[in-house]
This record gives structure tokens, C-alpha cells and sequence, in this order.
């Protein structure tokens, strides 16, 4: 179970400008208008009740303050609730919260209490981190490589067939892709043919997934997996704009899925 740790969440607003930045130079938007894309939503200052969850593994030290300066950087009205798990829930649902936002180590989701509408976490990162490799400026074709089908890789895989892409993919796993070449019509990644491209979405919990076979000169790595699966040599010698934080981005996509 890949879980974060309160290291992976530090100088997350820095970690959020930093990439903003890289996703409208190379894409022409912001995460905002990204999301707004996809999902056909916008955001209006809703109440956000976020409820630490002390299941599993437990408590993460700066989790959920991390959702609340998440839930403020897109405007909206978060609060942590005093006390965890059902009587945080109970709170935050008298406290009239709009949305709900909690996790468990299995588990991350927005509830809308409003029109009942629920997102998870790993569905939404992996389609708005394929929503901005997709939509890279500098893109050479519609060709785009998917490293890692898990439950991240896979909504995003199935994000861009639906989007019309020509969606290579590769997993060791070969259940994995038999299904995802069965069900998405994906084309498996063959390393022998050397076929190099300019958009590539990561998400596996594994460092250097991606080879140098892979990327072209200029390229957009839109990775949600942790570690970078991009080795620190081919990010100096190509022309690589890489989008990679652990949580915001994700967050952002559940909120504008569920409104
Ligand atoms: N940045 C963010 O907002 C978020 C990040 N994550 C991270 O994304 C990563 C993926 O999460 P999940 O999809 O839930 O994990 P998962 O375990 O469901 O899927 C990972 C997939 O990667 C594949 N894989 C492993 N090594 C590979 C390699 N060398 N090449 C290609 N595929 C490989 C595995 O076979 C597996 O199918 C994790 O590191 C997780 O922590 C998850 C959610 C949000
Ligand atoms: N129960 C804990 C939160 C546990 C979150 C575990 N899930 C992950 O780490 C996923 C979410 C994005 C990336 N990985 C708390 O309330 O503090
Ligand atoms: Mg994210």
C-alpha cells in the first residue's frame, strides 16, 4: 500500500505553485481551468468538513492540513473537524458541510452531501494527470505512452482512449494488460520498436520506470507516482517539462468531480 508520508507533503504550496506554473506553460492552463475542462464544473466557496480517519496505519501528522490548504487555494471554505472518524463525521455533516473529504489507507473521497455525487482520489488523479499530458502544447502526434496500470494508470489510460488518443501502455503486470488491451483497446509498449514520445503519464510507486528509449527531445512527464519515476540524468539532457506533487493536484479534480 503506497501511503504517503508527512516528508512527501512538505512545502506543499510551494510543490503546488511550482507545478502550476510548468502546467500552464505547458499546456495553456491552469489546474483550475483543467479541471473545470474536464468535469464541465466550477467551484463556489463550498464548505469543505475534512475528517481524519484513525483506521489502518492511522493518523498522518500534516494529512489533513494539507486538505485544508488544498481546499483554500481553490477558495473554498475548509474545515478540519475536531475530532476524528464518526464524530468527526457527525461534525462535519451538522456542521452543514457542502462536501465531505476523508480517507483510509484503501480510500480517499469527496461527497458532495448536496447531490450526492462521490469521487475517489486514485479515479481522479489518474484522469486529470492524463488530462495534462494530453493537452501538451508541443505534443508531436496523439501518441501517448502509459507507464503503470494500477488504479491510478487505468483511469487514466481509460481517460485518454475515451479522449481519442493512441494510448500505448506497459505494466509487468500481464494480467494487467491483457485486460487493459481487452477492455481500453491499448496498444502494448514495445521497448524494441524505439518509439520516443513527447506525452507520458507515470504512475507507479517505482523510481526509474522510465527509460531514455521512451521520451522525446521535448516532453511532458505528468506523474503522480512517488518516487519520480524519471532518473535524475535524462531530466538534464532532454527538454522535459515534469509535473509530479503528491496530493494537490489529485484534490483539486475530486472537487470539481463531485460539484
Ligand atoms: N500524487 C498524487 O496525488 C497521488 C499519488 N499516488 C501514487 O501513485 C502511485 C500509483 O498508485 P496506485 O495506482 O494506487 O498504485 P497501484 O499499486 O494500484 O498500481 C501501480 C502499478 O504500477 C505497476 N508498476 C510497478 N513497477 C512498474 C514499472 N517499472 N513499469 C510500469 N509499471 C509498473 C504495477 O504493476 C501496478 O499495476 C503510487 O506511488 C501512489 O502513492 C496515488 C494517488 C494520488
Ligand atoms: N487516514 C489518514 C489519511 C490516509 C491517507 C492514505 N492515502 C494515501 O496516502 C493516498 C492519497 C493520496 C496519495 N496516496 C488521515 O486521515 O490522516
Ligand atoms: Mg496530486
Amino acid at each position: 500500500m503506497a501511503l504517503l508520508t508527512p516528508q512527501d507533503l512538505e512545502g506543499l504550496t510551494k510543490q503546488l505553485e511550482c507545478n502550476n506554473n510548468t502546467i500552464k506553460k505547458a499546456t495553456g492552463m491552469d489546474i483550475a481551468d483543467i479541471c473545470k475542462q474536464i468535469y464541465g464544473t466550477t467551484l463556489d466557496g463550498e464548505k469543505v468538513g475534512i475528517v481524519p480517519i484513525t483506521s489502518g496505519n492511522g493518523i498522518i501528522t500534516n494529512f489533513s492540513s494539507s486538505l485544508l490548504t488544498i481546499t483554500e487555494y481553490f477558495g473554498l471554505d475548509g474545515a478540519i473537524t475536531e475530532h476524528p472518524d464518526v464524530t468527526g463525521y457527525y461534525e462535519a455533516v451538522s456542521s452543514d458541510a457542502d462536501i465531505i473529504l476523508m480517507a483510509d489507507d484503501h480510500i480517499f473521497i469527496a461527497h458532495n452531501m448536496r447531490n450526492g455525487k462521490i469521487a475517489t482520489n486514485h479515479v481522479c488523479t489518474g484522469v486529470v494527470y492524463a488530462e495534462i499530458a494530453s493537452r501538451y502544447k508541443y505534443a508531436d502526434s496523439k501518441d501517448i505512452l502509459v507507464i503503470g496500470l494500477g488504479r491510478v494508470g487505468y483511469a487514466g489510460a481509460q481517460h485518454l482512449v475515451k479522449r481519442n488518443f493512441d494510448v500505448y501502455a506497459y505494466d509487468p503486470d500481464r494480467e494487467t494488460m491483457e485486460k487493459a488491451r481487452k477492455e481500453l483497446g491499448i496498444i502494448p509498449y514495445d521497448p524494441e520498436e524505439e518509439h520516443k514520445f513527447s506525452m507520458v503519464l507515470e504512475a507507479t510507486p517505482n523510481p526509474n520506470t522510465i527509460s531514455e528509449g521512451m521520451v522525446a527531445e521535448r516532453c511532458l512527464i505528468s506523474t503522480p507516482g512517488i518516487p519520480c519515476g524519471l532518473p535524475e540524468d535524462i531530466g538534464e539532457r532532454n527538454e522535459i517539462d515534469l509535473v509530479m506533487e503528491p496530493l494537490t493536484i489529485g484534490v483539486a479534480s475530486m472537487l470539481y468531480a463531485v460539484m
